[in-house]
């Protein structure tokens, strides 16, 4: 039996500016994700992903492709079925800056509680579970009462995650959620997000980091100049590379190399690939 993908992209186009300013962004990208799995999109800077992360979520516009959550076909769905699509527990997301996935006037007891209201989540439960989620991105419940302005940027994202997790989505965009924080908060957020994942939900962890991804993602897409250039699971991408982009960004991530990176070998990619 198989079962229906909780994300299926196909054939996405999306350009922005207009007339002459219009430009293409993405290029025939098609991106399945399946219930529980965790997909990590990596791509340089500019090559599309937050565009990518903004259209799945429809904040971007379209311009061809389907893009199919959770069995509904979401391109011509307008603010107010998407806003149901969030609320019904379908899809959530974590952006770089949890500022942007936090309301900066409610409390941190508040933000983890009001979207299992939303729900119809009795409060005294929705209360647990809010601290049971506290616990479980290793924060300590002292923390309930303060707004997000009054936490460190480590801890904001834990809470950021912690609200796009607490409904038990099946599906969360992550949009470089590690990237603005020290190596300790990261390791950490990683290693909660590997343990999130381990409870259903479907994650897209986007970041430009292949390191950060590969310990997470059980496959990886590649996203280079708005084209999904290389599909794979996370050990053929990092261990069989196919694209030139691809094995240039593994010989760049030291970490994942036993031997030091090569730098004839990543000039030569270099120049294959302007080539
Ligand atoms: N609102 C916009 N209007 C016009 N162009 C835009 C807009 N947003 C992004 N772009 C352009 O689209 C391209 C892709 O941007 P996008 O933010 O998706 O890249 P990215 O891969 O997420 O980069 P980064 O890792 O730096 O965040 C870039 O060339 C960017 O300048």
């Amino acid at each position: 039996m198989t079962t229906a993908p909780v994300l299926d992209v196909t054939g996405l186009d999306v350009h922005y500016g207009v007339r002459r300013r219009r430009r293409r962004i993405l290029h025939d990208v098609s991106l399945s994700v399946a219930p529980g799995e965790t997909v990590g999109v990596i791509g340089e800077t500019g090559s599309g992903k937050s565009t990518f992360a903004r259209a799945v979520l429809g904040l971007a516009a379209a311009s061809a492709g389907r893009i199919v959550i959770g069995g509904e076909d979401v391109g011509r769905y307008g603010r107010r079925q998407w806003r149901s699509l969030r609320r019904r527990g379908v899809v959530q997301y974590v952006f770089q800056d949890p500022l942007r996935s936090l309301d900066p006037d409610l409390t941190v007891g508040e933000s983890l509680v009001e979207p299992l209201l939303v729900r119809g989540v009795p409060r005294a439960e929705a209360a647990g579970r809010a601290r049971a989620f506290l616990d479980r991105v290793r924060l300590s419940e002292d923390l309930l009462g303060r707004l997000p302005g009054e936490l460190s940027g480590g801890q904001r994202q834990r809470i950021a995650v912690a609200r796009a997790l607490v409904t038990e989505p099946k599906l969360v965009i992550l949009d470089e959620p590690v990237s603005a924080l020290d190596s300790a908060n990261r390791v950490q957020i990683l290693e909660i997000l590997k343990e999130l994942r381990d409870a259903g939900t479907a994650l897209v962890f986007i970041s430009h980091d292949l390191g950060s991804v590969a310990g997470v993602a059980d496959r990886i897409a590649v996203l280079y100049r708005g084209e999904l250039v290389e599909t794979g699971t996370a050990r053929d991408v990092i261990t069989t590379p196919e694209h030139a982009y691809t094995r240039l960004l593994v010989s760049s991530a030291p970490t994942l190399r036993s031997a030091p990176a090569d730098r004839v070998e990543r000039e030569a990619l270099r120049a294959l690939l302007h080539a």
